[in-house]
């Protein structure tokens, strides 16, 4: 029997799918039928968002994803290590100039100040460095578009997916004119400059660049192995011949996206991460092990290699996902009439109109039990080698599923090992006074976060 139930939000009907073979239907081998999340804002209402990957729909979506995966394969994630290396190493000096043995930090700010150098560095070509200068324009524009915590942009999608058309009227949009404008320039200055000096930078702009001229084309994509899911070769496959012309409006929009997706979700990993770290001091006395062998290695200068191949990291990093997966469930939307055939003779088949919503819930799944023994507990083991491969994939979804997935998992992933690849080299992470023990989520933010923040200390190491 398939497992499903149904809920609504606010007048939509919405099938939440709880099963994993019926998961791996939806969101791979029937996918052409689910292609698209829900919109919440059309481009006449508000363009900058409306355009971004995530929002796409249809057969535009299918083109832009295919235009900008080859420039986040493996290969080219790996031109990106040097500028995600120079950000772990700023972070990492901010704290060593402060000379106490015990630094008591507020990581949800700290982490998201490092996501914004990341992303301003990878994905707009600039360096800031959010640590020392605190009020750099970027950093205060950054928070902006990606202000969860705020009520404002929780009623702006309640709006748009309730009143689009009022909000079209009133001119609601997602990004403030300020902040549209501000991302605009900077990536319209940038495009310019590196026109006009010859600049080669190793970051998305110029990859995104790249794809315009066609430097990079799609038969590059073909031969490189480094893609998420064997669909998402398909993908870009079937879609080669249909190049597509990105205009710097698509750059700007496009840069905002990866901003919007990937600055709060990887300092969100970040956080559960330092926490369950600071809990379960075994854990973190084996994965500091693993750095100094792995610095040891590579004789003090960490490489894309040698952060890629630290395999206690993986587990770890896994297993924070699983626990404290940051996106609690993801949607899709019936493209085409669907009906899911029953599995046994006493069920009946669910008919799916046009427009109708699916919910994946990721949260649910990864906390329960009959995939994931006592889920509560914190276990990097779940990912050994051995346990490894009994993992059900579609019981274990942190980027989603199928070719619709998180385009921006190997960078998350590379920027979380490296960063605390060099936090580790220097600290332990240990509870201090303020650490909530247990953790409660917020009820209040839009992103899953700590009720009382992610109290947490740095305590020098003592080398021996
Ligand atoms: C820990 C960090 C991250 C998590 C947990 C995460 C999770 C997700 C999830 C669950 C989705 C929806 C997938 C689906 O519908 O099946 C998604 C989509 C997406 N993510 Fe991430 N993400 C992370 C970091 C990033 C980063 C760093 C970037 C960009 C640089 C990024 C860019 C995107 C984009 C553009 C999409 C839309 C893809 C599409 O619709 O084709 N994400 N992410």
């Amino acid at each position: 029997m398939y497992l499903y139930s149904g809920i609504y939000q606010f007048f939509a009907p919405t099938l939440v799918i709880t099963d994993p073979d019926l998961i791996k239907q939806i969101a791979v081998k029937d996918f052409d039928h689910f292609v698209d999340h829900r919109t919440f804002a059309s481009e006449d209402i508000d363009p900058l968002w409306a355009t971004h990957l995530f929002t796409l729909i249809g057969q535009r979506w299918r083109e832009m994803r295919a235009t900008l995966s080859p420039a986040f394969t493996s290969s080219k994630i790996k031109y990106m290590f040097s500028l995600i290396s120079q950000s772990g190493e700023q972070f990492v000096n901010h704290f060593l100039r402060k000379n106490e043995d015990l630094i008591t930090v507020e990581m949800k700010d700290t982490f998201t100040r490092f996501t914004n150098d990341v992303i301003a560095n990878t994905a707009f070509g600039v360096e800031c460095d959010s640590l020392e200068e605190p009020n750099n324009e970027f950093y205060l524009m950054g928070k902006e578009v990606t202000n969860f915590g705020g009520v404002s942009i929780a009623l702006k999608f309640i709006a748009f997916v309730t009143i689009p058309k009022l909000c079209k009227i009133l001119n609601i949009t997602l990004f403030s004119q300020k902040v549209a404008t501000f991302f605009t320039r900077v990536v319209k200055s940038n495009i310019e400059s590196r026109e006009k000096h010859g600049i080669v930078r190793p970051d998305m702009i110029n990859l995104l660049m790249e794809a315009r001229k066609s430097g990079m084309t799609h038969e590059e994509a073909e031969h490189d192995a480094g893609f998420a899911t064997a669909q998402e070769s398909e993908l870009v496959k079937s879609t080669k011949t249909r190049k597509l012309e990105l205009t710097d409006q698509d750059i700007t929009s496009q840069a905002i996206g990866f901003f919007f997706a990937g600055f709060e979700s990887v300092s969100t990993l970040m956080c559960f991460m330092t926490y369950e770290l600071g809990l379960n001091p075994g854990i973190q006395e084996r994965l500091i092990q693993e750095v100094d062998e792995t610095l040891e290695a590579c004789d003090g200068k960490l490489t894309y290699e040698a952060v890629s191949g630290m395999k206690y990291m993986d587990m770890v990093v896994s297993e924070v996902l699983r626990k404290w997966p940051n996106t609690v469930a993801v949607d899709r939307v019936c493209t085409k009439p669907y009906t899911i055939e029953p599995k046994t003779p006493n069920e009946k088949p669910v008919h799916l109109e046009k427009n109708s919503a699916i919910w994946l819930p990721i949260m649910g799944l990864h906390r329960d039990p009959q995939y994931w023994p006592e889920p509560d507990r914190f276990d990097p083991e779940r990912f050994n080698e051995e346990n490894k491969t009994k993992i059900n994939p579609y019981t274990f979804l942190p980027f989603g599923a199928g070719p619709r997935n998180c385009i921006g998992s190997r960078l998350a992933l590379l920027e979380t090992k490296t960063l605390f690849f060099y936090i580790l080299s220097h600290f332990e992470i240990v509870p201090v006074e303020m650490t909530q023990i247990p953790l409660q989520l917020s009820r209040k933010t839009f992103s899953m976060t700590a009720e009382k923040g992610f109290w947490l200390g740095f305590k020098r190491r003592v080398k021996v």
